[in-house]
Protein backbone atom coordinates (compact mmCIF):
# COMPACT_ATOMS: atom_id res chain seq x y z
CA UNK A 1 0.00 0.00 0.00
CA UNK A 2 2.82 2.18 0.43
CA UNK A 3 3.74 2.75 -3.05
CA UNK A 4 0.35 4.42 -3.41
CA UNK A 5 1.36 7.30 -1.89
CA UNK A 6 4.37 8.56 -3.44
CA UNK A 7 4.72 11.40 -1.10
CA UNK A 8 6.80 12.45 1.83
CA UNK A 9 6.18 14.14 5.01
CA UNK A 10 7.71 14.79 8.34
CA UNK A 11 4.24 15.35 10.06
CA UNK A 12 1.48 13.05 9.69
CA UNK A 13 -1.40 14.44 7.30
CA UNK A 14 -4.21 15.37 9.41
CA UNK A 15 -7.07 15.03 7.20
CA UNK A 16 -7.82 14.52 3.51
CA UNK A 17 -8.60 17.88 2.49
CA UNK A 18 -4.99 19.20 3.60
CA UNK A 19 -3.84 16.68 1.02
CA UNK A 20 -5.96 17.63 -1.89
CA UNK A 21 -4.63 21.13 -0.69
CA UNK A 22 -1.17 20.04 -1.44
CA UNK A 23 -2.02 18.87 -5.17
CA UNK A 24 -4.11 22.26 -5.76
CA UNK A 25 -0.87 24.61 -4.86
CA UNK A 26 0.96 26.49 -7.27
CA UNK A 27 4.59 24.99 -7.94
CA UNK A 28 6.88 25.13 -9.79
CA UNK A 29 6.98 22.52 -12.88
CA UNK A 30 9.26 19.24 -11.41
CA UNK A 31 6.92 19.61 -8.31
CA UNK A 32 3.43 19.75 -10.44
CA UNK A 33 4.67 17.19 -12.69
CA UNK A 34 5.13 15.10 -9.81
CA UNK A 35 2.38 16.17 -8.07
CA UNK A 36 -0.16 15.41 -11.41
CA UNK A 37 1.54 12.13 -11.03
CA UNK A 38 0.74 11.11 -7.66
CA UNK A 39 -3.10 12.58 -7.95
CA UNK A 40 -4.23 9.06 -9.93
CA UNK A 41 -2.24 6.75 -7.28
CA UNK A 42 -4.05 9.31 -4.65
CA UNK A 43 -7.52 8.92 -5.86
CA UNK A 44 -7.01 4.97 -6.32
CA UNK A 45 -6.28 5.03 -2.31
CA UNK A 46 -8.96 6.80 -1.47
CA UNK A 47 -11.39 4.89 -3.56
CA UNK A 48 -10.11 2.18 -1.62
CA UNK A 49 -10.96 3.46 1.58
CA UNK A 50 -7.24 2.55 2.50
CA UNK A 51 -6.55 6.40 2.73
CA UNK A 52 -5.60 7.15 6.24
CA UNK A 53 -4.05 4.06 7.28
CA UNK A 54 -1.78 4.36 3.85
CA UNK A 55 -0.64 7.92 5.11
CA UNK A 56 0.36 6.77 8.21
CA UNK A 57 2.69 4.28 6.88
CA UNK A 58 4.36 6.89 4.45
CA UNK A 59 4.91 8.92 7.16
CA UNK A 60 8.21 6.70 9.53
CA UNK A 61 10.82 7.54 11.41
CA UNK A 62 11.99 4.38 10.65
CA UNK A 63 15.41 4.32 13.28
CA UNK A 64 14.56 7.11 15.57
CA UNK A 65 11.83 8.79 18.08
CA UNK A 66 13.47 12.52 17.90
CA UNK A 67 10.38 13.28 16.11
CA UNK A 68 10.96 17.05 15.66
CA UNK A 69 14.90 17.44 15.55
CA UNK A 70 14.84 16.74 11.49
CA UNK A 71 11.48 19.36 11.13
CA UNK A 72 13.20 22.20 13.05
CA UNK A 73 16.95 21.48 11.36
CA UNK A 74 14.82 21.47 8.23
CA UNK A 75 13.38 24.93 9.08
CA UNK A 76 16.20 26.37 10.78
CA UNK A 77 18.11 25.79 7.02
CA UNK A 78 15.35 27.17 5.25
CA UNK A 79 14.98 30.78 7.13
CA UNK A 80 18.40 30.79 7.31
CA UNK A 81 20.87 29.29 4.68
CA UNK A 82 18.76 28.57 1.57
CA UNK A 83 18.77 31.72 -1.29
CA UNK A 84 15.83 29.82 -3.31
CA UNK A 85 16.20 31.29 -6.56
CA UNK A 86 20.08 30.91 -6.67
CA UNK A 87 20.26 27.72 -5.31
CA UNK A 88 17.16 25.83 -7.19
CA UNK A 89 18.78 23.54 -9.60
CA UNK A 90 18.12 24.13 -13.54
CA UNK A 91 15.79 21.51 -15.21
CA UNK A 92 17.93 18.26 -15.83
CA UNK A 93 20.37 18.89 -18.65
CA UNK A 94 18.86 16.63 -21.67
CA UNK A 95 20.49 17.85 -24.50
CA UNK A 96 23.66 15.77 -25.59
CA UNK A 97 25.96 18.76 -25.92
CA UNK A 98 29.29 18.13 -24.12
CA UNK A 99 31.28 20.20 -22.72
CA UNK A 100 34.90 19.78 -24.82
CA UNK A 101 35.80 19.65 -28.36
CA UNK A 102 35.34 16.09 -29.95
CA UNK A 103 38.41 14.11 -31.05
CA UNK A 104 39.17 13.73 -34.54
CA UNK A 105 39.03 9.97 -33.66
CA UNK A 106 35.11 10.84 -32.75
CA UNK A 107 34.27 12.83 -35.49
CA UNK A 108 35.09 9.93 -37.58
CA UNK A 109 32.87 7.51 -36.32
CA UNK A 110 30.04 10.43 -36.54
CA UNK A 111 30.26 10.85 -39.95
CA UNK A 112 30.05 7.18 -40.91
CA UNK A 113 27.11 7.17 -38.97
CA UNK A 114 25.79 10.05 -40.68
CA UNK A 115 26.32 7.69 -44.04
CA UNK A 116 24.54 4.74 -42.54
CA UNK A 117 27.53 2.66 -41.53
CA UNK A 118 26.32 0.21 -39.34
CA UNK A 119 29.30 0.71 -36.44
CA UNK A 120 30.74 -1.72 -33.35
CA UNK A 121 32.29 0.81 -31.28
CA UNK A 122 34.42 -0.73 -28.16
CA UNK A 123 36.81 1.24 -26.05
CA UNK A 124 38.65 0.43 -22.66
CA UNK A 125 36.62 2.30 -19.84
CA UNK A 126 36.64 6.11 -19.77
CA UNK A 127 37.20 6.68 -23.66
CA UNK A 128 34.22 8.41 -24.04
CA UNK A 129 31.84 5.16 -25.75
CA UNK A 130 28.79 6.51 -23.35
CA UNK A 131 29.19 10.16 -24.46
CA UNK A 132 30.08 9.08 -27.88
CA UNK A 133 26.73 6.97 -27.97
CA UNK A 134 25.05 9.75 -26.83
CA UNK A 135 25.55 11.93 -29.61
CA UNK A 136 25.26 9.43 -32.37
CA UNK A 137 21.71 8.80 -31.31
CA UNK A 138 20.76 12.78 -31.81
CA UNK A 139 22.66 11.77 -35.49
CA UNK A 140 20.44 8.92 -35.82
CA UNK A 141 17.40 10.50 -35.19
CA UNK A 142 18.16 13.81 -37.83
CA UNK A 143 18.82 11.37 -40.44
CA UNK A 144 15.82 8.34 -39.66
CA UNK A 145 13.60 10.38 -37.88
CA UNK A 146 12.95 9.89 -34.23
CA UNK A 147 10.15 7.45 -34.34
CA UNK A 148 12.53 4.43 -36.15
CA UNK A 149 15.39 4.60 -33.87
CA UNK A 150 15.38 2.14 -31.28
CA UNK A 151 17.58 2.77 -28.49
CA UNK A 152 18.46 -0.27 -25.98
CA UNK A 153 20.94 -1.60 -23.76
CA UNK A 154 21.37 -4.93 -22.31
CA UNK A 155 20.71 -3.59 -18.77
CA UNK A 156 17.86 -1.90 -17.33
CA UNK A 157 20.43 0.67 -16.12
CA UNK A 158 22.15 1.35 -19.15
CA UNK A 159 18.85 1.31 -20.91
CA UNK A 160 17.72 4.44 -18.48
CA UNK A 161 20.85 6.38 -18.65
CA UNK A 162 20.20 6.69 -22.67
CA UNK A 163 16.66 7.36 -22.37
CA UNK A 164 15.84 3.83 -23.86
CA UNK A 165 14.43 0.09 -23.17
CA UNK A 166 16.03 -3.27 -22.30
CA UNK A 167 17.15 -5.03 -25.58
CA UNK A 168 14.91 -7.99 -24.14
CA UNK A 169 11.98 -5.46 -24.07
CA UNK A 170 12.66 -4.04 -27.74
CA UNK A 171 12.51 -7.72 -29.03
CA UNK A 172 9.61 -9.02 -26.93
CA UNK A 173 11.59 -12.15 -26.35
CA UNK A 174 10.88 -12.16 -22.48
CA UNK A 175 13.83 -13.53 -20.48
CA UNK A 176 13.72 -17.56 -21.00
CA UNK A 177 16.21 -18.87 -23.53
CA UNK A 178 15.40 -20.41 -26.41
CA UNK A 179 16.28 -21.38 -29.51
CA UNK A 180 15.89 -18.81 -32.71
CA UNK A 181 12.87 -20.46 -33.76
CA UNK A 182 11.17 -20.39 -30.16
CA UNK A 183 11.86 -16.91 -29.96
CA UNK A 184 10.63 -15.89 -33.76
CA UNK A 185 7.35 -17.68 -33.22
CA UNK A 186 7.18 -15.17 -29.80
CA UNK A 187 7.58 -12.25 -31.49
CA UNK A 188 5.31 -12.64 -34.04
CA UNK A 189 2.41 -13.77 -31.66
CA UNK A 190 2.72 -10.23 -30.65
CA UNK A 191 1.63 -7.58 -32.96
CA UNK A 192 2.83 -4.74 -31.21
CA UNK A 193 6.25 -6.41 -31.24
CA UNK A 194 6.50 -7.27 -34.91
CA UNK A 195 5.34 -3.73 -35.95
CA UNK A 196 8.36 -2.11 -34.46
CA UNK A 197 10.74 -5.11 -35.47
CA UNK A 198 9.20 -3.24 -38.43
CA UNK A 199 9.04 0.51 -37.80
CA UNK A 200 12.87 0.25 -36.88
CA UNK A 201 15.31 1.54 -39.61
CA UNK A 202 18.23 2.06 -36.88
CA UNK A 203 18.96 -0.16 -33.93
CA UNK A 204 21.26 0.77 -30.72
CA UNK A 205 22.69 -1.59 -28.60
CA UNK A 206 24.62 -0.80 -25.60
CA UNK A 207 26.24 -2.48 -23.00
CA UNK A 208 27.02 -5.66 -25.96
CA UNK A 209 29.45 -7.43 -23.39
CA UNK A 210 26.14 -8.67 -21.46
CA UNK A 211 24.72 -9.90 -24.74
CA UNK A 212 25.00 -13.52 -25.59
CA UNK A 213 26.14 -14.91 -28.94
CA UNK A 214 22.92 -16.98 -28.84
CA UNK A 215 20.70 -13.89 -28.65
CA UNK A 216 22.59 -11.81 -30.92
CA UNK A 217 22.09 -14.42 -33.59
CA UNK A 218 19.11 -15.04 -33.03
CA UNK A 219 18.15 -11.39 -33.13
CA UNK A 220 19.52 -11.00 -36.38
CA UNK A 221 17.70 -13.76 -37.42
CA UNK A 222 13.86 -12.39 -35.97
CA UNK A 223 14.97 -9.09 -37.54
CA UNK A 224 15.56 -10.60 -41.22
CA UNK A 225 12.53 -12.81 -40.79
CA UNK A 226 9.80 -10.16 -39.65
CA UNK A 227 11.03 -7.87 -41.83
CA UNK A 228 11.37 -10.09 -44.59
CA UNK A 229 14.63 -8.99 -45.89
CA UNK A 230 17.75 -11.27 -46.34
CA UNK A 231 19.97 -8.37 -46.01
CA UNK A 232 21.65 -8.97 -42.08
CA UNK A 233 20.04 -7.26 -39.48
CA UNK A 234 16.91 -7.18 -42.43
CA UNK A 235 18.65 -3.88 -43.32
CA UNK A 236 19.01 -1.87 -40.38
CA UNK A 237 21.30 0.37 -39.37
CA UNK A 238 22.80 -0.84 -35.92
CA UNK A 239 25.01 0.62 -34.23
CA UNK A 240 27.03 -1.60 -30.91
CA UNK A 241 28.90 -0.28 -27.89
CA UNK A 242 30.86 -1.93 -25.11
CA UNK A 243 34.16 -3.12 -23.88
CA UNK A 244 33.64 -6.71 -23.45
CA UNK A 245 36.46 -6.78 -20.98
CA UNK A 246 33.88 -5.58 -18.70
CA UNK A 247 30.63 -7.98 -16.97
CA UNK A 248 30.08 -10.79 -19.18
CA UNK A 249 27.16 -12.07 -20.35
CA UNK A 250 25.04 -14.21 -17.86
CA UNK A 251 25.02 -17.65 -19.16
CA UNK A 252 23.12 -20.05 -17.17
CA UNK A 253 23.49 -23.03 -19.09
CA UNK A 254 26.52 -23.62 -21.14
CA UNK A 255 25.30 -23.93 -24.96
CA UNK A 256 26.69 -27.51 -26.54
CA UNK A 257 27.76 -24.82 -29.28
CA UNK A 258 30.31 -23.12 -26.30
CA UNK A 259 29.92 -19.75 -27.33
CA UNK A 260 29.51 -17.13 -25.05
CA UNK A 261 30.14 -13.22 -26.11
CA UNK A 262 28.16 -12.05 -29.12
CA UNK A 263 31.45 -11.25 -31.11
CA UNK A 264 31.61 -15.29 -31.48
CA UNK A 265 28.18 -15.47 -33.18
CA UNK A 266 28.60 -16.38 -36.64
CA UNK A 267 26.86 -13.10 -38.20
CA UNK A 268 28.82 -10.57 -35.91
CA UNK A 269 31.54 -9.61 -38.58
CA UNK A 270 28.95 -9.47 -41.35
CA UNK A 271 26.36 -7.30 -38.86
CA UNK A 272 28.88 -4.21 -39.54
CA UNK A 273 30.85 -1.92 -41.49
CA UNK A 274 32.99 -0.72 -39.31
CA UNK A 275 34.32 -1.64 -36.11
CA UNK A 276 36.43 0.52 -34.23
CA UNK A 277 38.43 0.68 -30.86
CA UNK A 278 38.61 4.04 -29.29
CA UNK A 279 42.32 4.78 -28.24
CA UNK A 280 42.12 7.63 -25.95
CA UNK A 281 41.67 7.62 -22.25
CA UNK A 282 39.67 10.14 -20.80
CA UNK A 283 38.49 9.27 -17.34
CA UNK A 284 42.21 9.28 -15.92
CA UNK A 285 44.76 11.64 -16.55
CA UNK A 286 47.55 10.09 -15.01
CA UNK A 287 49.79 7.77 -17.32
CA UNK A 288 50.63 5.54 -14.39
CA UNK A 289 47.19 4.78 -13.20
CA UNK A 290 46.19 4.51 -17.37
CA UNK A 291 48.74 1.35 -17.57
CA UNK A 292 47.96 -0.14 -14.69
CA UNK A 293 44.14 -0.10 -15.36
CA UNK A 294 45.08 -1.11 -19.26
CA UNK A 295 46.99 -3.72 -17.42
CA UNK A 296 44.38 -5.35 -15.13
CA UNK A 297 41.86 -5.05 -17.81
CA UNK A 298 44.19 -7.55 -20.13
CA UNK A 299 44.96 -9.72 -17.12
CA UNK A 300 48.84 -8.47 -18.04
CA UNK A 301 49.65 -6.74 -14.51
CA UNK A 302 53.23 -5.89 -14.22
CA UNK A 303 55.35 -5.35 -11.35
CA UNK A 304 55.12 -1.91 -11.55
CA UNK A 305 51.54 -2.54 -11.92
CA UNK A 306 51.41 -4.29 -8.83
CA UNK A 307 53.34 -2.17 -6.64
CA UNK A 308 50.67 0.99 -7.64
CA UNK A 309 48.23 -1.47 -6.31
CA UNK A 310 49.82 -2.53 -3.20
CA UNK A 311 50.25 0.99 -2.59
CA UNK A 312 46.58 1.63 -3.04
CA UNK A 313 45.74 -1.15 -0.09
CA UNK A 314 48.24 1.06 2.12
CA UNK A 315 45.60 3.86 1.78
CA UNK A 316 42.90 1.94 2.43
CA UNK A 317 41.13 4.81 5.24
CA UNK A 318 37.58 4.61 6.20
CA UNK A 319 37.07 8.39 4.68
CA UNK A 320 33.10 9.36 4.72
CA UNK A 321 33.74 10.37 1.45
CA UNK A 322 34.39 6.95 -0.21
CA UNK A 323 32.18 5.01 -2.44
CA UNK A 324 32.32 1.17 -0.90
CA UNK A 325 31.80 -1.25 -4.18
CA UNK A 326 30.46 -4.58 -3.38
CA UNK A 327 30.13 -7.64 -6.07
CA UNK A 328 26.98 -8.88 -4.32
CA UNK A 329 23.62 -5.99 -3.65
CA UNK A 330 23.13 -8.13 0.16
CA UNK A 331 26.48 -6.23 0.95
CA UNK A 332 25.19 -3.21 -0.56
CA UNK A 333 22.20 -2.88 1.30
CA UNK A 334 23.48 -3.86 4.62
CA UNK A 335 26.03 -1.42 4.51
CA UNK A 336 23.65 1.77 3.84
CA UNK A 337 21.63 0.31 6.63
CA UNK A 338 23.84 -0.21 9.35
CA UNK A 339 25.59 3.19 8.45
CA UNK A 340 22.09 4.82 8.09
CA UNK A 341 20.79 3.40 11.34
CA UNK A 342 24.22 4.25 12.89
CA UNK A 343 23.08 8.16 12.10
CA UNK A 344 20.04 7.64 14.05
CA UNK A 345 18.09 10.61 12.55
CA UNK A 346 14.46 10.76 11.55
CA UNK A 347 14.16 9.73 7.95
CA UNK A 348 11.86 10.74 5.28
CA UNK A 349 10.75 8.48 2.85
CA UNK A 350 10.26 9.22 -1.23
CA UNK A 351 8.14 6.74 -2.28
CA UNK A 352 8.08 6.87 -6.31
CA UNK A 353 4.92 7.58 -8.31
CA UNK A 354 4.64 5.57 -11.52
CA UNK A 355 2.61 5.62 -14.75
CA UNK A 356 2.35 4.51 -18.12
CA UNK A 357 1.76 1.16 -19.56
CA UNK A 358 1.35 -1.44 -16.92
CA UNK A 359 3.93 -4.10 -18.56
CA UNK A 360 6.13 -1.09 -19.50
CA UNK A 361 6.15 -0.14 -15.47
CA UNK A 362 7.82 -3.21 -14.46
CA UNK A 363 11.74 -2.02 -16.35
CA UNK A 364 10.92 0.74 -13.81
CA UNK A 365 12.28 -1.41 -11.29
CA UNK A 366 15.13 -2.43 -13.20
CA UNK A 367 16.92 0.45 -13.50
CA UNK A 368 18.91 2.67 -10.83
CA UNK A 369 16.24 4.86 -10.10
CA UNK A 370 14.53 3.33 -6.38
CA UNK A 371 10.96 2.42 -5.66
CA UNK A 372 11.68 3.77 -2.71
CA UNK A 373 14.42 6.18 -1.44
CA UNK A 374 14.53 6.93 2.01
CA UNK A 375 17.18 9.82 3.37
CA UNK A 376 17.99 11.57 6.58
CA UNK A 377 20.15 13.87 7.62
CA UNK A 378 24.04 13.14 7.14
CA UNK A 379 23.35 10.56 4.44
CA UNK A 380 25.52 10.31 1.97
CA UNK A 381 23.74 10.09 -1.55
CA UNK A 382 24.77 9.60 -5.42
CA UNK A 383 23.34 12.03 -8.20
CA UNK A 384 21.82 9.23 -10.78
CA UNK A 385 21.40 12.01 -13.53
CA UNK A 386 22.79 14.99 -14.73
CA UNK A 387 21.48 18.14 -13.82
CA UNK A 388 23.97 20.51 -14.59
CA UNK A 389 27.51 19.28 -16.01
CA UNK A 390 28.84 22.84 -15.61
CA UNK A 391 28.48 22.72 -11.99
CA UNK A 392 29.34 19.51 -11.36
CA UNK A 393 25.95 17.73 -10.79
CA UNK A 394 26.26 15.28 -12.95
CA UNK A 395 25.53 11.40 -12.90
CA UNK A 396 27.71 9.84 -10.15
CA UNK A 397 28.26 13.08 -8.19
CA UNK A 398 28.33 12.05 -4.48
CA UNK A 399 27.23 14.12 -1.41
CA UNK A 400 25.71 14.76 2.05
CA UNK A 401 21.72 15.44 2.90
CA UNK A 402 22.27 18.24 5.30
CA UNK A 403 18.75 19.25 5.71
CA UNK A 404 15.13 18.98 4.46
CA UNK A 405 13.33 21.95 3.08
CA UNK A 406 9.72 22.09 2.98
CA UNK A 407 7.79 23.28 -0.78
CA UNK A 408 6.42 26.36 -1.08
CA UNK A 409 3.65 27.72 -3.22
CA UNK A 410 3.12 30.67 -4.82
CA UNK A 411 2.81 32.96 -1.53
CA UNK A 412 5.36 31.71 0.03
CA UNK A 413 3.74 29.26 2.39
CA UNK A 414 5.34 26.31 3.27
CA UNK A 415 4.24 23.14 2.89
CA UNK A 416 4.39 19.61 4.80
CA UNK A 417 6.36 18.39 1.76
CA UNK A 418 9.80 18.16 2.36
CA UNK A 419 12.44 17.89 -0.59
CA UNK A 420 16.45 17.13 0.64
CA UNK A 421 18.99 19.16 0.51
CA UNK A 422 22.53 18.15 -0.65
CA UNK A 423 25.57 19.36 -0.25
CA UNK A 424 27.62 17.76 -3.05
CA UNK A 425 31.46 17.06 -2.81
CA UNK A 426 32.74 19.01 -6.07
CA UNK A 427 29.65 21.18 -6.08
CA UNK A 428 27.13 23.38 -4.68
CA UNK A 429 24.85 22.79 -1.61
CA UNK A 430 21.38 22.71 -3.72
CA UNK A 431 18.13 21.44 -2.95
CA UNK A 432 17.06 18.31 -5.03
CA UNK A 433 13.18 18.67 -6.33
CA UNK A 434 12.17 15.23 -7.74
CA UNK A 435 12.68 14.48 -11.44
CA UNK A 436 11.15 12.53 -14.80
CA UNK A 437 12.40 9.46 -15.61
CA UNK A 438 11.22 8.21 -19.17
CA UNK A 439 10.92 4.94 -20.76
CA UNK A 440 10.84 5.03 -24.26
CA UNK A 441 10.35 2.90 -27.04
CA UNK A 442 11.10 4.72 -30.10
CA UNK A 443 9.82 8.14 -29.65
CA UNK A 444 7.27 7.21 -27.46
CA UNK A 445 7.39 7.49 -23.54
CA UNK A 446 5.70 4.08 -22.97
CA UNK A 447 6.38 4.41 -19.02
CA UNK A 448 7.70 6.86 -15.96
CA UNK A 449 8.92 7.80 -12.78
CA UNK A 450 8.95 10.41 -10.78
CA UNK A 451 11.55 10.34 -7.69
CA UNK A 452 14.07 12.22 -6.02
CA UNK A 453 17.47 11.75 -8.21
CA UNK A 454 19.25 10.01 -5.73
CA UNK A 455 20.47 6.60 -4.66
CA UNK A 456 22.50 5.63 -0.92
CA UNK A 457 25.96 5.85 -1.32
CA UNK A 458 28.13 4.82 1.29
CA UNK A 459 28.03 1.75 -1.04
CA UNK A 460 27.01 0.21 -4.29
CA UNK A 461 27.46 -2.61 -6.10
CA UNK A 462 30.24 -3.14 -9.14
CA UNK A 463 27.07 -3.77 -11.72
CA UNK A 464 25.66 -0.50 -10.47
CA UNK A 465 28.68 1.33 -11.51
CA UNK A 466 29.47 0.31 -15.03
CA UNK A 467 29.29 3.48 -16.43
CA UNK A 468 30.21 5.80 -13.83
CA UNK A 469 33.11 8.26 -12.53
CA UNK A 470 33.90 8.86 -9.25
CA UNK A 471 36.43 10.61 -6.85
CA UNK A 472 36.88 7.93 -4.32
CA UNK A 473 36.01 4.49 -4.71
CA UNK A 474 37.23 1.24 -2.14
CA UNK A 475 36.81 -1.98 -3.01
CA UNK A 476 37.61 -5.19 -1.17
CA UNK A 477 39.48 -7.24 -4.59
CA UNK A 478 39.29 -11.03 -2.50
CA UNK A 479 35.34 -10.74 -2.90
CA UNK A 480 35.65 -10.08 -6.47
CA UNK A 481 34.14 -12.76 -8.38
CA UNK A 482 34.00 -13.34 -12.55
CA UNK A 483 35.79 -11.78 -15.41
CA UNK A 484 35.93 -8.18 -15.34
CA UNK A 485 34.82 -7.51 -12.45
CA UNK A 486 38.03 -6.20 -10.98
CA UNK A 487 38.33 -4.25 -13.62
CA UNK A 488 35.01 -2.47 -13.85
CA UNK A 489 35.27 -1.43 -9.85
CA UNK A 490 38.73 0.00 -10.19
CA UNK A 491 38.30 1.74 -13.53
CA UNK A 492 35.69 4.11 -11.97
CA UNK A 493 37.83 6.48 -10.43
CA UNK A 494 39.57 9.45 -11.83
CA UNK A 495 42.95 9.28 -9.97
CA UNK A 496 45.38 6.72 -7.70
CA UNK A 497 43.92 9.32 -4.55
CA UNK A 498 41.02 8.09 -5.00
CA UNK A 499 41.35 4.48 -5.84
CA UNK A 500 41.47 2.37 -2.04
CA UNK A 501 41.74 -1.06 -1.87
CA UNK A 502 41.85 -4.17 0.61
CA UNK A 503 42.25 -7.90 -0.16
CA UNK A 504 44.44 -7.47 -2.82
CA UNK A 505 44.82 -11.11 -4.77
CA UNK A 506 46.64 -10.89 -7.84
CA UNK A 507 44.70 -13.57 -9.19
CA UNK A 508 41.51 -11.94 -8.64
CA UNK A 509 42.52 -10.01 -12.15
CA UNK A 510 41.91 -12.08 -14.88
CA UNK A 511 40.42 -11.20 -18.82
CA UNK A 512 38.58 -14.25 -20.37
CA UNK A 513 41.07 -15.59 -22.63
CA UNK A 514 38.23 -15.50 -25.68
CA UNK A 515 38.42 -11.79 -24.93
CA UNK A 516 41.68 -11.45 -25.23
CA UNK A 517 42.09 -13.55 -28.47
CA UNK A 518 39.20 -11.07 -29.73
CA UNK A 519 41.00 -8.06 -28.91
CA UNK A 520 43.97 -9.17 -30.54
CA UNK A 521 42.46 -10.30 -34.04
CA UNK A 522 40.54 -7.08 -33.60
CA UNK A 523 43.29 -4.50 -33.44
CA UNK A 524 45.31 -6.11 -36.11
CA UNK A 525 42.30 -6.34 -38.77
CA UNK A 526 40.42 -3.23 -38.36
CA UNK A 527 40.82 -0.13 -39.82
CA UNK A 528 43.01 2.15 -38.28
CA UNK A 529 41.55 4.84 -36.72
CA UNK A 530 42.19 7.80 -39.22
CA UNK A 531 41.48 6.32 -42.14
CA UNK A 532 38.20 4.52 -42.12
CA UNK A 533 36.57 3.31 -45.31
CA UNK A 534 33.18 1.99 -45.68
CA UNK A 535 33.01 -1.93 -46.04
CA UNK A 536 29.89 -2.96 -48.14
CA UNK A 537 27.81 -5.20 -45.41
CA UNK A 538 28.28 -9.20 -46.13
CA UNK A 539 24.30 -10.09 -47.40
CA UNK A 540 23.19 -13.06 -46.22
N1 LIG B 1 36.63 14.26 -26.60
C1 LIG B 1 36.62 14.29 -25.27
N2 LIG B 1 37.31 15.22 -24.60
C2 LIG B 1 37.32 15.28 -23.28
N3 LIG B 1 36.62 14.45 -22.45
C3 LIG B 1 35.89 13.51 -23.04
C4 LIG B 1 35.84 13.37 -24.46
N4 LIG B 1 35.03 12.32 -24.76
C5 LIG B 1 34.61 11.84 -23.56
N5 LIG B 1 35.11 12.55 -22.54
C6 LIG B 1 34.88 12.37 -21.09
O1 LIG B 1 35.38 11.10 -20.70
C7 LIG B 1 34.71 10.67 -19.54
C8 LIG B 1 34.34 9.22 -19.66
O2 LIG B 1 33.35 9.10 -20.67
P1 LIG B 1 32.31 7.90 -20.70
O3 LIG B 1 31.67 7.70 -19.37
O4 LIG B 1 31.44 8.12 -21.90
O5 LIG B 1 33.30 6.68 -20.96
P2 LIG B 1 32.94 5.18 -21.25
O6 LIG B 1 33.88 4.73 -22.31
O7 LIG B 1 31.49 5.03 -21.55
O8 LIG B 1 33.30 4.50 -19.88
P3 LIG B 1 32.75 3.12 -19.25
O9 LIG B 1 33.20 2.03 -20.19
O10 LIG B 1 33.43 3.07 -17.93
O11 LIG B 1 31.27 3.25 -19.18
C9 LIG B 1 33.50 11.57 -19.37
O12 LIG B 1 33.72 12.44 -18.29
C10 LIG B 1 33.42 12.30 -20.69
O13 LIG B 1 32.86 13.59 -20.54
Amino acid sequence: MLSLLPFCFLEPLRSESKLLLYQKQTCDNAQRLYFSACKEKLECARSMKFFSSAIIAVYRRSFSTQSSRTTKYAQSVYQNRIKKETNRIPKANKTHQPLFEWTQEQKNIFSHVHRGASVFITGSAGTGKTVLLKHIIDILKDVHGKSKVFVTASTGIAACALQGQTLHSFASIGIQNADSGTLLDKVKMNKHACKRWKKATALVIDEISMISADLFESLEYIARDIRGSEVVWGGMQLIVCGDFFQLPPVIKQQKLSGKEFAFEADCWNASFDLQVELSQVFRQSDPRLIKMLQGIRKGETDAEDLQLLEESCSMNKQDSLVVWLYPRINDVEKVNEERMKSLGGSTVTYAAADSGLEHRKKQLNQGIVPDQLVLCVGARVMLIMNLNIERNLCNGATGTVTGFVPVEDKNARKSDILFPLVKFDRGPEILIEPQKFEIFEGDIVVAWRYQIPLILAWAISIHKCQGMTLDHAQTDLSRAFGYGMVYVALSRVRSLEGLHLSGFTPSKIKAHPKVLLFYKSFTSSNLSHTEFSLLHRVRK
